[in-house]
């Protein structure tokens, strides 16, 4: 196992007039042992940063080390890591068990170690039982749990994990996440995951990036991040339904954007005139979205409390304490 430091990592993709840089200076220090989640949106360039500590991609700037070892001209197959994909490409001709050892018997590894790795691996994944069948008669989510067995049995110093999940169904996406966390229990192995998902983010990591056009925009604990986003972008990203961003109501000054959570909010006797817009049912609670002027404000409340009507005047108070104030030029955080 080691640690990973990234060090002003950028990446232009091409040269010339046609360049187009995609990661502007990406510095981060991943722990040994640590899972780290980098969650974004589409394109801000989570996968091209993964691949360039895979050394599927080359370093434009900056310096990546596993451990002590900068790695920037090691290749892939040296740097001691092993990569989970989106599309994990078994071997279809070949049992589970073949797919799982095959690296190892081209490393050329005594057969009593691979057997044993193998095995190792099937248990902490629950295929044991499988592997001797072949991928086309497996799961979809078994045949994740044979990509991620065929990354362990090469016990490499760092997982990365290119949205492994995202082909997989909502039930068995979050039973492999729960799998996915066992085995960073059992094996302590530093990984870095890749996910435009918020909620597979914030379930996983133990630390997150939140990247954004290029950029790390905050690092830190799931808990961190969500009760304190260090910017407009990360307070709309974070959370579903997200913070509502508010720049008209009263009491928002000029050149400010306040924020604040629905689950922040009251309906009571005070507070800022609003009319009800819609409202949803999600099953122990309710969204009631209602126009404040030229905005929209969510309102989380208990689905116990009775639906308010469609054009309904309400009032709400947000909880002062949890009030956050942003620059609306800068996005950053003020208050
Ligand atoms: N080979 C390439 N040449 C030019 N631009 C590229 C190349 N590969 C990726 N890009 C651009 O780099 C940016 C980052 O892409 P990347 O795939 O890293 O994003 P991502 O955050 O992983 O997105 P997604 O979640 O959609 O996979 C995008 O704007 C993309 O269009």
């Amino acid at each position: 196992m080691a640690a990973l430091t990234l060090k002003q990592v950028k990446k232009t993709y091409g040269i010339g007039p046609t360049a187009v840089p995609v990661i502007h200076g990406v510095d981060a220090q991943i722990a040994d042992g640590e899972f780290v989640v980098i969650v974004g949106p589409s394109g801000c360039g989570k996968s091209t940063l993964l691949r360039m500590v895979a050394g599927l991609e080359s370093i434009t700037a900056g310096e990546i080390a596993i451990g002590p070892r900068v790695v920037n001209q090691v290749e892939p197959a040296q740097r001691d890591i092993a990569m989970v994909f989106q599309n994990y490409a078994l071997y279809p001709h070949m049992s589970v068990f073949d797919n799982m050892s095959y690296g190892l018997r081209i490393r050329g590894l005594p057969a009593a170690e691979i057997r044993q790795r193998v095995d190792q691996a099937a248990r902490i994944l629950e295929l044991s039982h499988l592997l001797e069948r072949k991928p086309g008669h497996l799961s979809g989510g078994q045949r994740q749990r044979v990509a991620m067995g065929r990354a362990i049995v090469r016990q490499p110093q760092v997982f990365l994990f290119d949205e492994p999940l995202s082909n997989l169904d909502a039930k068995l996406r979050a039973q492999t996440r729960l799998e996915i966390q066992k085995l960073h229990r059992e094996l302590g192995i530093t990984s870095l995951f890749v996910t435009h998902d918020q909620v597979e983010a914030m379930t996983l990591a133990q630390r997150m990036m939140v990247m954004n056009a290029g950029r790390v925009e905050q690092m830190g604990t799931p808990t961190e991040v969500y009760e304190n986003p260090a910017s407009l972008f990360v307070a709309g990203f974070m959370g579903a339904p997200p913070m509502n961003l508010l720049r008209h109501a009263s009491g928002v000054r000029p050149g400010t954007v306040l924020g604040i959570r629905p689950e922040h909010l009251q309906i009571g006797e005070q507070g800022w005139d609003t009319v009800v817009d819609s409202v949803e049912l999600l099953g122990a609670e309710r969204l009631i979205h209602a126009r404040l002027g030229e905005e929209l404000l969510t309102i989380r409340v208990s689905a116990q409390r009775a639906i308010p009507d469609l054009g309904q005047a309400l009032r709400v108070q947000p909880q002062s304490e949890f009030i956050m104030t942003f620059d609306a030029a800068s996005g950053l955080r003020r208050t």
